[in-house]
Parts: structure tokens; C-alpha cells; sequence
């Protein structure tokens, strides 16, 4: 979701059309059981031999773990395909779908993926707006808007990287733009993971090189995690993931990956 992503699709709500035939699950309908009883915890379980934790990644490895809604998740994420063709990106070997504005996010949500929008819609109060005089140094940690509870923010922005294959799964290392807002949240589903973090990278490091660099944080993103970055996690590290630390799941039957990324933007 660099700049050159973010905007690739930006349809407008008519150009989805309605299906009749698809089960409208109510977004009310998930039990709270799988959010509830795992409650947000820091990064702390980002792999502890690997140098400090950054302060202000929300992380939770089986935030979605009911298998039921993981399927139906599934499902739906392979759907829109049929609702929209996916933007192929040849140089990142993934394809995109974007869906902007809160009505289109709504309105795309109720007919195909009202399962996972009940979770997204879940974290609300880890989202926030951007307060436009504000530099970013100043965005409060997610820590401490926890404890203020002011927000109440759904995120209004999905986008959706589908990567076919697990030997181009990769994600090369970059910050997502200022102008996505303070916080994004990241979901994965299907194939497993790892995301490389480098803080404060040589400008001229590709992906590769990360990995020869003794502060690369790593987290495992299996299927059903949920990664929010924030503060310094979100402006000052570099995210990305490694083409060759990719493995195929031996627990699912297809090596495929959805990342389901969204943010709240003005
Ligand atoms: O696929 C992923 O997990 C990461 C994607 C990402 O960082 C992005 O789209 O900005
Ligand atoms: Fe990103």
C-alpha cells in the first residue's frame, strides 16, 4: 500500500454489482468469544532473540481463530474475484483490490465480506484520525489510546494483496505513505508469513540485504493474524516480506496468501 498502490483501484459503489444469491451473514452475528477472550497484547512475542521489540506494534498471532470464521473468511476473499478483477501488479507479483470511502467500504462489506468486516470492525477503537497539524512524532502510542478510549474509528480503506503463489510471495521493504493516517492494521489468511521490520534502513537496502542486518525484527504473520502498526513501528521502521523465508503451510491445502490491510483515511 506504498503510494503507488494505494490508488490503484478506486471504483465507485455502482461498479460492484449485487448478488443476489450471497449469504448475508449479520456483522453482529460473530460471537465476541474469538475477539473478547484474546484480548490485544503488545508485540511482545515477536521473536525474542532478535533485538528489541518496537513499542507500538498491536500484534496477535490467532486473533481470528474460530475455524469456522477462518473459512468463511476464506470464501470470502476468494469471491471478489467474482465481483471485481483483481489489479495484477507484475513487478510485485500480487494483486490488489482497494476498496475506499466508508459507503463503498459499507456497501462492499454487506454483500462480500461481511465475516471479515465484523472483525475489522472490531478493532475500532485502535483506530484513529489523523490530526492534520500534527507532525508525526507527535501521533499518541496505541498504548495510550487504549487507555483513553477516545477513538472510535472504523477503518474506511481495505485493501486486499492476494499472492498466488508462495515463491512470489514476497513484499518488498517499504513505509507505508503519511497520508494512509497514523495506524494500519494487517490481516493474514491462508499461507504463513514472515514479515521482516528494519529500523532506519541504509536508503539503497533492497529486501535481500535485510537479512544480513543484525537488527531485522521478524513476525510471524500465520493464518488469522493481526498485526497494527503504529508510532514508530508504522513511520520509522521499513516492512516488507522476504520472497525466500517464505514456506508453504503444511496445515492448509493451498500455498496461497491474502494480506487484508486497512487504515482510516481522510
Ligand atoms: O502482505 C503483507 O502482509 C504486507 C502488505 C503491505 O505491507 C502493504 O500492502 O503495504
Ligand atoms: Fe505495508
Amino acid at each position: 500500500m506504498n503510494q503507488t498502490l494505494g490508488k490503484i483501484f478506486s471504483s465507485t459503489s455502482s461498479s460492484f454489482p449485487k448478488l443476489s444469491k450471497l449469504q448475508l451473514s449479520s456483522l453482529s452475528a460473530l460471537s465476541s468469544s474469538s475477539y473478547g477472550s484474546h484480548p490485544m497484547q503488545a508485540a511482545s512475542i515477536l521473536n525474542p532473540s532478535l533485538h528489541e521489540v518496537p513499542p507500538t506494534a498491536f500484534y496477535h498471532p490467532s486473533f481470528i481463530s474460530d475455524p469456522n470464521h477462518l473459512n468463511t473468511i476464506w470464501h470470502e476473499l476468494k469471491t471478489l474475484y467474482q465481483h471485481q478483477p483483481f489489479i495484477a501488479n507484475p513487478s510485485l507479483k500480487r494483486s490488489i483490490f482497494n476498496v475506499h470511502s466508508e459507503a463503498q467500504v459499507k456497501h462492499c462489506a454487506e454483500l462480500y465480506f461481511p465475516t471479515l468486516y465484523s472483525y475489522i470492525q472490531s478493532l475500532a477503537p485502535y483506530f484513529y484520525k489523523r490530526t492534520r497539524d500534527a507532525s508525526f512524532r507527535t501521533v499518541m502510542s496505541l498504548q495510550d489510546l487504549e487507555k483513553a478510549k477516545t477513538p472510535n474509528i472504523i477503518p474506511n480503506t481495505i485493501q486486499f494483496n492476494h499472492y498466488q503463489h508462495v515463491e512470489k510471495s514476497g513484499c518488498p521493504l517499504h513505509i507505508d505513505s503519511r497520508g494512509l493516517g497514523p495506524t494500519i492494521g494487517m490481516l493474514s489468511f491462508g499461507n504463513d508469513a514472515t514479515m521482516s521490520f528494519l529500523l532506519d534502513p541504509p536508503s539503497n537496502y533492497t529486501i535481500e540485504q535485510v537479512q544480513e542486518c543484525p537488527d531485522e525484527l521478524r513476525v510471524y504473520l500465520p493464518n488469522g493474524s493481526l498485526i497494527i502498526l503504529a508510532d514508530d513501528i508504522r513511520y520509522k521502521y521499513v516492512h516488507g516480506i522476504r520472497n525466500e523465508i517464505q514456506k508453504r503451510n503444511p496445515n492448509l491445502d493451498h500455498a496461497e496468501r491474502f494480506s487484508v490491510v486497512f487504515w482510516y483515511q481522510d
